[in-house]
């Protein structure tokens, strides 16, 4: 679904699938240089991180394992919950290897730190972050994001795996909301 389709449910197109396109290359690139020659578990949290995981992960040129987790923090609604729910754990064990989280975005960064503490007890040899985005003047706490794609402003976004009450992640461009939409 592109901008178009999705008619004046769209308030305004951030990021074109070009950008993002270019943007998630560029990351790719720089994985390739840091993890060379490691052996390294890509961690993509669902269902979010789909889009951004299945173009990063086919950029890489080297190879990577893939796992999954399932945590909702956010529910239906466009605020954090604040409380998050292992609704679906990772299938490998982690110890010894090398982590990389993939997100979509890092909003107030509640999600990632309680995923961060969570992966760290289980013995990994390292745990870092990859996220397409990142809402700087949401961040309620601070966690460190070795790799980030893009920031945005503090507003509700749509589109590339992000949802509203689960619509609007096949769009294929990330844009804000029109208050008509969940007002
Ligand atoms: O930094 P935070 O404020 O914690 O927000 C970020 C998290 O919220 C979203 O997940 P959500 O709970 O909506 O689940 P979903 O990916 O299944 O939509 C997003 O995919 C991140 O995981
Ligand atoms: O801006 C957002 N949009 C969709 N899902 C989200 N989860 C955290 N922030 C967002
Ligand atoms: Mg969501």
């Amino acid at each position: 679904m592109d901008a178009d389709d999705a008619g004046t449910d769209l308030a305004r197109v951030l990021l074109t699938k070009e950008q993002i396109a270019a943007r998630v290359a560029e990351l790719a690139a720089e994985l390739d240089r840091d993890y060379a020659g490691e052996d390294v578990l890509l961690v993509g949290v669902l269902k979010g991180a789909v889009m951004v995981m299945a173009d990063l992960s086919r950029a890489m040129r080297i190879p990577v394992s893939m796992d999954w987790m399932a945590v909702s923090s956010y529910g239906s609604g466009t605020k954090s919950s604040g409380v998050v729910r292992i609704l679906k754990d990772l299938d490998a064990d982690i110890s010894g290897r090398h982590v990389l989280v993939v997100e979509d975005i890092i909003d107030s960064g509640l999600t990632l730190s309680w995923l961060l503490a969570n992966l760290g007890s289980r013995g990994p040899a390292s745990v870092r972050v990859c996220a397409l985005l990142r809402k700087p003047d949401a961040a309620k706490v601070e966690v460190d994001v070795a790799y980030v794609g893009f920031d945005i402003p503090n507003e509700f976004v749509v589109g590339y795996g992000l949802d509203f009450a689960d619509r609007y992640r096949n769009l294929d461009v990330v844009g804000t909301l029109a208050p008509h939409v969940y007002s």
